[in-house]
């Protein structure tokens, strides 16, 4: 079990870390998510050892991180979003280096080294160079390197960055094969990438926590609001400045312009308010006629810019 309690980070001046609280049991795959800069990496490193917390506790399978900063490190892999290979080692070569950085018995290094190859789908690139392999087999290199020495923890910094969609779907295999024998962190920009594979996805923005929940959790919730698709016609200004002063809409946002003088707007109220009545005399009596007004399909992209969107008072 995983428990992040309170964690608090500063560089400087900059709080890139607030308060954050959270508890992974084993096995789960959790997912950290959040725009450039909401303090993933920050976390993750904090977790692995890495960089030190100013404030907070990292209890690792009941073992405090600071105590036996030792002990922590051996339980965990990790596969840091720039993966630390070295280009002109062959696979082979390189996983035997990192066998021996992880102090694995020299007797038991051939043997780990062949179950981990076959974990992650890398035997038969075992004598190429790794800068002569493609960005996807680089990062199966990469996993294989951070599951060696079996690891409880697997923390995983944008693993799909920059990979073809073939091969995200390969590495997200992988990874969901692999967290049969250990408990996973991911960290991700994009909502869909871990959505399919986390149980649990923990929102970051600007280093605040924002939600901890499983996806279809978050779906449930914002199902729960009342979401409209309305295309208006008008000055875009103006109708979303009119727009902020009725009453019941908890936010607004803009979809697109898809007709000449008009915007599509994305209108939510009120858990249990059904606001069309009233949302369109108002329109209309400020003389902005309404073109279209349908129910919103919510997706999971929707749910995390709404979410971080409002915690900004957006
Ligand atoms: N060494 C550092 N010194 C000063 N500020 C830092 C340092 N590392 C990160 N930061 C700042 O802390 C905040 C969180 O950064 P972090 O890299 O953890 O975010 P992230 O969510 O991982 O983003 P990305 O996806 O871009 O890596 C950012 O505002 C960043 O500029």
């Amino acid at each position: 079990m995983i428990e992040i309690k309170n964690i608090s980070k500063r560089y400087g001046n900059h709080l890139a870390l607030d308060d954050i609280s959270l508890t992974i049991n084993d096995g789960e795959i959790t997912g950290f998510l959040g725009t450039n800069g909401a303090g993933k990496s920050t976390l993750m490193n904090i977790i692995t050892g890495y960089i030190s917390m100013t404030e907070g506790t990292i209890l690792i399978d009941g073992i405090d991180s600071l105590e036996d900063p030792e002990k922590v490190k051996k339980k965990i892999g990790y596969l840091p979003e720039l993966p630390p290979l070295y280009m002109d080692m062959t696979v082979a070569e390189y996983l035997k280096f990192v066998c021996k950085l992880k102090h694995i018995p020299v007797k038991q290094i051939p043997l780990e080294m062949e179950k981990k190859m076959a974990q992650v789908k890398i035997e038969h690139v075992r004598n190429r160079l790794i800068k002569n392999l493609s960005k996807g087999y680089k990062q199966r290199v990469g996993l294989a390197q951070a599951i060696l020495g079996n690891p409880s923890l697997l923390i995983l910094d944008e693993p799909t960055v920059g990979l073809d969609p073939r091969e995200i779907i390969e590495v997200r295999k992988l990874i969901q094969e692999i967290s049969k024998n250990c408990t996973i962190i991911i960290s991700s920009h994009i909502l869909s990438e871990i959505s399919t594979i986390c149980s649990k996805v923990m929102i970051l923005d600007k280093g605040r926590h924002i939600v901890t929940a499983a996806p279809n959790e978050l779906i449930e919730k914002m199902n729960n609001t009342t979401q409209l698709h309305i295309r208006v016609k008008g000055d875009e200004d103006a109708i979303q400045k009119a727009l902020h002063k009725l009453e019941g809409i908890t936010h607004i946002k803009k979809l697109g312009n898809y007709e000449e003088h008009t915007v599509d707007l994305l209108i939510v109220s009120e858990h249990g308010i059904d606001i069309r009545e009233v949302l369109s005399v108002y329109l209309v009596t400020n003389h902005f006629p309404i073109i279209m007004m349908k129910n919103y399909d919510v997706s999971l992209e929707d749910i995390f810019l709404q979410l971080t969107s409002s915690e900004r008072g957006e």
